[in-house]
């Protein structure tokens, strides 16, 4: 399987990893809303934003919460982005005071998407690679373009062979 990856590197996450890193996120975009500090909605890009974006709400004590469903990948192949579910118009506006949350940003292709739809949403992401850094107002932790990074929702514990093997 791994000599299927077109990456050199992987980045492996766990769910306790996420969920610090998704705290920080929230810490620091707490009281950077427009006007009063505060965001009116957060919306997730499904469905990697969704677990990063319930962290962000709860932090934050934001209660609407919405989706945007896009697809750009299938497995390790960036294909055309399309939005397949728009959240509601009424909460969106043109994107003031709405935070867009993503797992992570590799080629920006996806949020660069969203972006076009709502120009004056703010753009937050756990993980960045260089190439998506342009697309992001707020990231925690980046990457390099060249490094897979394989989320928990994706991975499952297995058992490895010991260093010290049979022969
Ligand atoms: O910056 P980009 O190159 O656009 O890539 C980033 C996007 O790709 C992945 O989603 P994917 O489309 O694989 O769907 P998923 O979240 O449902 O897994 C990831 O969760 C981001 O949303
Ligand atoms: O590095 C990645 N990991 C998981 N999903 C992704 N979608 C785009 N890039 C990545
Ligand atoms: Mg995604």
């Amino acid at each position: 399987m791994t000599d299927r990856l077109p990456h050199e590197k992987g980045f492996h996450i766990s769910w306790d990893q996420i969920h610090r890193d998704s705290r920080a996120l929230a810490w620091r975009l707490d009281g950077h809303g427009p006007d009063d500090g505060a965001w009116r909605a957060v919306v997730a890009i499904t469905r990697g934003g969704m677990a990063p974006a319930m962290i962000v709400a709860r932090e934050l004590d934001i209660r609407t919460v919405d989706t945007i469903s896009i697809k750009s990948y299938n497995n390790q192949e960036r294909t055309e982005a399309r939005v397949l579910k728009a959240p509601d118009a009424t909460i969106m506006g043109d994107g003031t005071g709405i935070l867009v949350v993503d797992d992570l940003v590799d080629s920006g292709k996806t949020l660069e998407l969203v972006r076009k739809l709502y120009p004056r949403a703010h753009f937050a992401t756990v993980y960045a690679k260089p190439q998506g850094r342009p697309q992001v107002d707020t990231f925690i932790t980046e990457v390099s373009q060249d490094t897979w990074i394989f989320f928990p929702w994706d991975m499952a514990l297995q058992y490895v062979e010991p260093y010290r093997g049979k022969d």
